[in-house]
């Protein structure tokens, strides 16, 4: 960390050091300049918890979990500005310091913001900000409490003004601090047990974080020993639709326009979106849609969008989990019953009946008419029949798997499950259920 040309060399007991940081300090060591290092970014010391597991990450959460209990705890935060900024501790500053100083604007940097842009001032930058974030997050004491469980409706996809992700990702908010405000709370309200709780959330991006060391390919299907060699499509033109909010599906077309417009979606959105490009759909690589969500979300993060994209194609880190999001109307029809939120970023769709507004191609010709919104000229038509896709998919997914020996499907409850091989010892596979 920079603050003063005066600090104390310490060695840096980290083996995993990265070459950076490394050359940095012999740098300053070169100049006279001491150095201390403090771990910061991530909440535990991961290479403390790779070591004690034979010098290899743990590739699932649970285990992950259950080494934290062999490590010493996170170091509690270092007093920082929140402390004081509600007092109103400032520092200060001189009359003229934004016209010197300030942050210009889009325009003055020479960006035009296109015609339909519905740029909303949600995500505000810095510290303060953040700050203000996480208190408004911990006084909302009964969703902490019962985090996991949370009653979706289609309001909870808009950006919360309780959103800390981008924050965490800028260093605008430390980590640290926000796992110890919640240790503080948990002492006194009932809580939700990891994975789900809030500080199960967190301990995600730890894992994440531990997952991808030393793997500089963890964002990459070639070359990533922790992911399978799914071979998927390649089909450019799909891939734009999909980016660009055009698949005629107005679900996942409503959400990857609220992710270019305001550049945070929700985690079942960024779910719902990632199993519609991989195996639920149109069967493309994670590695694209990763790439996509690395350009336009605030919260892009190199270890957990890429750990999250192959988590939930199917291609790595197989813990017992559910896929139940996969179609795109049903869960659109459940999630926003009245299309509130679809026609909120697609105004083509505005006028259309509620009846319809999840499947307008279903809306009779009249009916289309009466909406101004002719599908296939005014709004697309799907993209491809995710009956027919998703049940073409499943079956391409189970050959993947037999051929990379990860053992025979099975069906239950109308739910297809595929058991890890016991040759791996792999934790029982997604289920993968193609839904009509
Ligand atoms: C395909 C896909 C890509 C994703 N890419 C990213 C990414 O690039 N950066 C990113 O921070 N998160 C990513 N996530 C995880 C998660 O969706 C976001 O962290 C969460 O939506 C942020 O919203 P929030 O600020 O309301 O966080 P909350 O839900 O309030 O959670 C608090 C914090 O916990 C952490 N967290 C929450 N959920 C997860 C999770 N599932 N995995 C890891 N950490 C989590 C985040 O740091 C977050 O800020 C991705 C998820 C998916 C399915």
């Amino acid at each position: 960390m920079w603050g003063t040309t005066n600090f104390t060399f310490e060695e840096d007991p980290e083996p995993f050091g990265r070459v950076r940081d490394q050359n940095i300090k012999v740098m300053c060591r070169e100049m006279g300049i001491s150095v201390i290092t403090h771990c910061t970014h991530t909440l535990y010391k991961l290479d403390k918890i790779i070591n004690i597991n034979g010098g290899k990450a743990p590739m699932t959460y649970n285990l992950f979990h259950k080494l934290l209990e062999c490590i010493e705890p996170p170091e509690e935060p270092v007093p920082t500005i929140d402390e004081d900024f509600l007092g109103g501790a400032v520092t200060p500053i001189e009359y003229d310091h934004n016209d010197i100083f300030g942050v210009p604007t889009l325009e003055e940097l020479g960006f035009i913001e296109p015609n339909n842009l519905i740029r909303q001032n949600i995500w505000k930058g810095g510290e303060t900000e953040a700050l203000v974030r996480l208190q408004c997050h911990l006084e909302r004491k009964e969703f902490i409490a019962t985090y996991g469980k949370p009653q979706m409706t289609s309001h909870s996809l808009l950006a919360s003004p309780t959103g800390l992700a981008p924050y965490l990702r800028f260093g605008c908010l430390s980590t640290r601090l926000f796992f110890s405000k919640l240790n503080n709370l948990y002492q006194k309200i009932r809580k939700t047990r990891p994975p789900l709780s809030l500080h199960g959330q967190l301990l995600w991006r730890d894992f994440f974080y531990c997952a991808s060391h030393n793997n500089p390919n963890f964002d990459r299907i070639l070359g990533n020993p922790i992911c399978l060699q799914i071979p998927w499509d390649k089909n450019p033109l799909a891939l734009s639709k999909w980016a660009n909010g055009q698949t005629g599906y107005p679900l996942i077309d409503a959400i990857m326009i609220q992710l270019r417009h305001e550049g945070w979606i929700h985690s079942i959105a960024r779910y719902v979106t990632a199993c519609f490009l991989t195996w639920a759909d149109l069967w493309l690589s994670w590695e694209e849609g990763m790439k996509v969500f690395d350009e336009l979300l605030l919260d892009a993060d190199w270890s957990v969008n890429a750990g999250s994209w192959m988590r939930y194609s199917c291609s790595s880190f197989f813990q017992d989990f559910t896929h139940s999001y996969n179609c795109p109307v049903k869960f659109g029809r459940k999630i926003d019953p009245n299309g509130d939120f679809i026609r909120r970023y697609i105004p083509a769709l505005k006028n259309m009946p509620t009846q319809y507004t999840h499947e307008p191609w279903l809306a009779p010709e009249s009916v289309q008419i009466a909406a101004n919104c002719i599908i296939g000229i005014d709004y697309p038509l799907p993209i491809i029949n995710h009956e027919l896709a998703s049940k073409i998919n499943f079956e391409r997914m189970k050959l993947a798997y037999q051929e990379l020996s990860f053992g025979q499907p099975r069906l239950e409850n109308g739910k297809m499950i595929i058991l890890g091989s016991p040759r791996r010892s792999t934790p029982r596979m997604p289920c993968l259920a193609p839904q009509k």
